[in-house]
């Protein structure tokens, strides 16, 4: 379960973006979350992703709560959370080749048994041929970077998943492939999701449920008769 309770998280003291949001992923489950630009949807994934401390709240992770965010919270508990953005150029080493830009994680938590074969593996399941994997991000498309920045979310095999605007960039073509391997993923692994976006029918036929930002802060209070605080769409 990740519960985002009370939360209230920005980068000003004094003025909030996120203000008392509640919100919460059952296991395996993928929650969609739409919202107008800049209302704090990227800031409430990032608290829940735990890259950004909120000013107050609580996020509960498989029942605990967390109590340290980016490089101090645990390392059990950062790699339990794979996070795509929507601008892979601004998430990617440009230094890097795609292998090992996907091989990060591995190599920063010293898992390198096996990693030529797991990174192999994710590639193919990514849809990037071996040739794409020596060239550098400025020798690919946007796409086939988004390909690789979620293998690399996925190589840790994280048990929830943080995909913010993950396919904005991104053609139909492409939106569907990366969309079908995240759920590849899930139904693999029980693997639940946050997935933020501006595209209501891609979230209402990706996710279980979707949920409008306007709802949330009214989650974090006990609903009145007749007032929903979030919209069950279900999925196809
Ligand atoms: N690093 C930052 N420093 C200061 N303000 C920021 C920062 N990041 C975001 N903001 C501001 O916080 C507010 C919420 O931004 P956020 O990115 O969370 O919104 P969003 O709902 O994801 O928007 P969009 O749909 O356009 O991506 C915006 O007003 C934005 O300008």
């Amino acid at each position: 379960m990740l519960e985002l309770r009370a939360i209230t998280a920005g980068y000003v003291k004094k003025a909030p973006v996120v203000r008392d949001v509640s919100l919460t992923i059952a296991p395996g489950e993928a929650v969609g979350l739409l919202g107008p630009s800049g209302c704090g949807k990227s800031t409430l994934a990032r608290v829940a992703a735990l890259l950004h401390r909120p000013d107050s709240g609580t996020l509960v992770v498989d029942g605990e709560p967390v109590r340290h965010w980016r490089h101090r919270a645990p390392r059990e508990l950062r790699t339990a959370f794979g996070v795509v953005f929507q601008q892979p150029r601004l998430s990617a080493d440009p230094r890097l080749p795609l292998r090992d830009l996907i091989a990060e994680p591995l190599r920063a938590t010293g898992r390198r048994e096996g990693l030529a074969e797991r990174v192999a593996e994710l590639a193919s399941g990514v849809g990037l041929t071996p040739d794409l994997l020596d060239r550098r991000p400025h020798e690919v498309s946007d796409g086939q970077l988004q390909r690789a920045c979620l293998a690399r979310a996925l190589v840790l095999r994280p048990r929830w998943l943080v995909c913010d605007e993950m396919t904005a960039m991104l053609d139909a073509s492409t939106t569907a492939a990366l969309v079908a391997v995240v759920e590849e993923y899930r139904a693999a692994t029980g693997a639940g999701l946050l997935a933020v976006g501006h595209d209501r029918t891609l979230l209402d036929r990706w996710c279980d449920r979707t949920v409008h930002w306007e709802t949330l802060a009214a989650s974090a209070r006990p609903a009145q008769a007749g007032q929903p605080v979030a919209e069950r769409i279900p999925a196809g």
